[in-house]
């Protein structure tokens, strides 16, 4: 374990690449997150969001690269020391979220709060079954749940033991505009709280307003890796950060790396 200090990032990706067989899915991924901070996650299909996300959660194992998470090594190649510890310390929500076919709403929180021994889990539960419209579906079994019911089900567990880091894999998928607004209030509470959280989609305009960082990936590699202020900055004339994506992409892109760091920041070619 690598000591707590929060002038540590809590993530730091250095030259991620994840083969698929002879299939290069990442290629030399590199940024780095710290406390606080919310990184929106796009790109087109295809382009490795999923892959990076489950390299960062461990679920599957980075081919190379230097990969911290939450204080915790995340293994390339050999074994994962940090496996218990990242598994405390991490949620990774993915997109179409794997529930317990025989437990109920209440029965998966109750489990994930013994599980992770969160003190007052059964107040913090009915808490975030109140906050994501569940509480009436708390006896239901999860096969009967809605898309969008799966998914905040996912979110509230992942909730209940705080973590320090969230991954969110396209999180607004099936949720209904009053439940989007509600978990992007949420990330952002979670933020403030201390938490560090990527959230990948599709729909940049959706999640833009929580977003204090943009990470756009193409084939596998970085096309940019930075602060959305700093963004909106280099397109002044734009008026939403998806628009400043947009006039990015338009124009020549290119990733820079600062003397000393391997860290890329952005450029353009105009
Ligand atoms: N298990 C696997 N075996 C082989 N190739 C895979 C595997 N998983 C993903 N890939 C390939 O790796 C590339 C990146 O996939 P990934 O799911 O990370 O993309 P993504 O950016 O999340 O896409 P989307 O927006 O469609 O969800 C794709 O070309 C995909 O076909």
């Amino acid at each position: 374990m690598i000591p707590a200090n929060d002038t540590v990032p809590t993530i730091e990706v250095q030259s991620l690449r994840k083969l698929y067989d002879d299939y290069l899915a990442v290629d030399g991924v590199s940024f780095s997150l710290s406390k606080g901070q919310i990184c929106g996650l796009v790109g087109p299909n295809g382009a490795g969001k999923t892959t990076t996300m489950r390299c960062l959660a461990g679920l599957i194992r980075a081919t190379d690269g230097v990969l911290t998470v939450a204080g915790c090594r995340v293994a390339s190649g050999g074994a994962n020391a940090d496996a218990i510890e990242l598994k405390r310390r991490l949620a990774y929500v993915p997109d179409d979220p794997p529930l317990f076919d025989d437990l109920s709403v209440q029965q998966h929180l109750d489990f994930i709060g013994r599980l992770y021994r969160v003190d007052d889990h059964a107040a913090k539960s009915d808490e975030l079954l109140n906050r994501f419209d569940l509480t009436k579906k708390r006896h239901a079994g999860a096969t009967t749940l809605s898309r969008g019911m799966r998914q905040k089900l996912a979110i509230a567990c992942a909730y209940l033991y705080d973590p320090d880091v969230l991954l969110l894999d396209e999180p607004l998928t099936g949720l209904d505009p009053p439940g989007i607004r509600v978990l992007l209030a949420s990330i952002r509470e979670r933020a403030m709280a201390g938490a560090t959280v990527i959230i990948s989609s599709h729909l940049l305009a959706m999640i833009e307003d929580v977003c204090t960082h943009l990470l756009v990936m193409q084939d596998g590699q970085v096309d940019y890796f930075g602060a959305a202020s700093d963004l909106r900055a280099n397109f002044p004339e734009t008026k939403s950060l998806e628009a400043a994506y947009f006039a990015m992409t338009e124009r020549s892109p290119i990733v820079t790396f600062p003397s000393g760091s391997d860290m890329p920041t952005f450029g353009v070619v105009s």
